[in-house]
């Protein structure tokens, strides 16, 4: 097949004469000159055109029979973005023969096809209107739709009218012959469409949804972001950059990123899904206030997390987790889930052990968590300022390296984080390390460990006050959640046969609440936990990661020295040959 492919003669850049190769994996032309060699990997042409074509701002076309412009991602390290930031490159061609010419596109437009399986040719897309800047519309209309089109990708666009709407939409509506379906705006959009997809394939695939114990059904279709938010969290952890052209040419190549899911239950019945933040305390804390500021747009997270700050609380609870196994990772290990993770690549292999490519992706078998060589549970009591799980790093452009800056995408762990009541100093200087490249977790009060599940429960006594403390928020009981029935199983029985290996243990509140009183009069025992930006009607519950439940149109953040790569020299993109081996 790479011989089949291979292609070279001389072609004409501008009045440059130039030597044109395209192997299998790579299209190079080199200036006989000044033998300067560009190279575009194959899987990195966007598209091939007649003629001498133009896109942006407008398509223009100058139809010269002798001529064809190839268009392909060029990296660009603009603001300090290490070349994770993309632009549409292009370079129009000149052949001595129209013959020739119909050859190179031929032959570039068949290895594109062949190098790049999962590219998507229907797409569903959802514009939310008016989430973050609400400039939703605009983005999708002058920088997404027109290369979509240049790649040749036909897409069905819904503009939303109601929260929600996405969803229904993905659970009720025949989604035959689609690729793909692709969100315009945050993570509650994205959260959506998350929904909307897990649920409509455990439903076709009769699986309980409830039971924490099921091992569930990984979704047939692809999602991809195109960042229109206020925090635009998983574009951020799974591209690298806020970028909406970053994040079009990667659906457009059919980037494949696996991500992991964290399903949350409460008393046998599933609540909701996760992938970045399920987190009680400051960060529920946080979501509640942001609420009553909606219309500040992206800013209501400053000033309500300056709010909550100042009110200084911290909240009783008993957390227990389920340890992942330490001799995989741990979340102090100080390496980062990088573009073609091994780590992650080892967990599609045990996921899916036949599989040699992604058409049978789907069709695996898996091992539930109950048969899953558990391990002991661990408990822990005590007052926390918050009790944050994280499926991923969770990083955004506040927190560029996250809130756990080890946790990897597709590993089938998470990242629980535990910050012990502690001086408003302390806590101040935790959250500042989020914002830069020190460790937060290298402070006396804050613990973190790598779980496959975690449960939470209120001491006794104070779950009455639970009930009071949901009741009133956006999102409380009285609000749908899922009714089928389902049943505990395994995780949560075991819990009571305690074994060695596990710790109870108590922090004595540290601090005297100087600030309290500053945005409340009294400060609540109880808080809510902030699900990815929703909050929980639930005090109670317990989550459990999915290992690779979803696939994103993205490939993770690129290591610097690859992604600085700028097409000027031939460095083999090890990612492709990761996927496509
Ligand atoms: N037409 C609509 N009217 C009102 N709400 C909508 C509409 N379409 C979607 N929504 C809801 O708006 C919520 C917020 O949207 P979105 O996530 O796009 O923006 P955001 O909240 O500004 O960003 P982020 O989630 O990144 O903080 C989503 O949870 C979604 O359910
Ligand atoms: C002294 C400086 C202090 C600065 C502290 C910065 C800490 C930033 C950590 C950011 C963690 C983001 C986790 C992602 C959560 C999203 O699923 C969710 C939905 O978009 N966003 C929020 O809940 C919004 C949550 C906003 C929290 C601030
Ligand atoms: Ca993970």
């Amino acid at each position: 097949m790479e011989t089949d492919l291979r292609l070279e003669s001389s072609l004409w850049v501008g009045n440059k004469r130039h030597r044109a190769v395209l192997t299998g994996w790579y299209f190079n032309w080199t200036d006989v000159d000044k033998k300067k060699t560009i190279s575009v990997p194959v899987a990195e042409v966007v598209g091939v055109e007649e003629g001498q074509v133009q896109v942006l701002p407008q398509k223009t076309v100058v139809e010269k029979d002798k001529d064809f412009t190839v268009f392909y991602v060029k990296r660009s390290s603009t603001g300090g973005s290490s070349g994770l930031l993309w632009r549409l490159g292009q370079t129009q061609f000149s052949c001595p023969s129209r013959v020739l010419r119909d050859q190179w596109i031929k032959q570039l437009r068949t290895a594109v096809k062949t190098h790049s399986p999962l590219r998507p040719s229907k797409l569903l897309v959802f514009i939310n209107p008016y989430g973050g800047k609400k400039r939703g519309r605009q983005i999708y209309s002058s920088l997404v739709a027109p290369l979509f089109e240049l790649a040749g990708i036909s897409s069905n666009v819904i503009v939303t009218e109601r929260a929600n709407q996405a969803r229904d939409h993905l659970l009720k509506k025949d989604l035959t012959d689609l690729d793909g379906v692709v969100c315009v705006g945050g993570d509650g959009m994205f959260s959506e469409l998350l929904h909307g997809l897990i649920d409509r394939t455990q439903q076709e695939a009769g699986l309980c949804v409830n039971d924490p114990a099921v091992a569930l059904q990984p979704c047939p279709l692809h999602i991809g972001i195109i960042p229109a938010g206020s925090t635009d969290c998983v574009c951020y952890t799974t591209v690298g950059v806020i970028d909406p052209v970053t994040s079009a040419l990667h659906i457009v190549l059919g980037d494949s990123q696996p991500l992991d899911v964290c399903s949350v239950h409460h008393a046998s019945v599933l609540v909701r899904y996760s992938v970045s933040l399920v987190g009680y305390g400051f960060y529920g804390d946080v979501l509640a206030e942001s609420e009553k500021h909606r219309w500040m747009g992206p800013l209501r997270y400053d000033y309500s997390g300056t709010m909550v700050y100042l009110s200084n609380r911290s909240y009783q609870g008993v957390v227990e987790y389920l340890p992942a196994d330490p001799l995989l990772s741990s979340p102090r290990d100080k390496t980062r889930c990088l573009s073609g993770c091994t780590l992650c690549s080892r967990s599609t292999e045990r996921l899916f052990p036949n599989s040699s490519d992604s058409g049978s992706l789907y069709s695996a078998n898996f091992s539930s968590f109950s048969n899953d060589s558990e391990g002991e549970w661990v408990r822990v009591e005590g007052s926390f300022r918050c009790v944050s799980l994280t499926c991923m790093s969770s990083s955004c452009p506040k927190s560029p390296l996250g809130l756990s800056p080890s946790a990897h995408l597709a590993d089938g762990t998470g990242d629980l984080v535990l910050v012990w009541d502690t001086h408003p100093l302390g806590f101040l200087k935790f959250l500042h390390r989020h914002t830069s490249t020190q460790d937060q977790f290298d402070l006396p009060f804050v613990e973190v460990h790598r779980v496959k599940a975690i449960r939470f429960s209120l001491p006794s006594g104070k779950e009455e006050e639970a009930h009071e403390a949901v009741v009133g928020q956006k999102g409380g009981p009285d609000e749908e959640v899922y009714t089928d029935t389902g049943s505990w199983s395994g995780s949560q029985q075991r819990l009571s046969d305690r074994g060695p290996g596990q710790e109870t243990r108590s922090h004595q509140k540290t601090v005297s609440p100087f600030l309290c009183g500053l945005c409340c009069s009294k400060s609540p025992s109880v808080s809510v936990w902030n699900c990815d930006g929703e909050i929980l009607p639930f005090t109670e519950i317990l989550c459990r990661v999915h290992c690779q439940l979803v696939h994103l149109y993205a490939r993770g953040i690129e290591d610097g020295a690859a992604a600085q790569n700028s097409n000027e020299d031939d460095t083999r993109c090890e990612r492709r040959c990761i996927l496509h081996k």
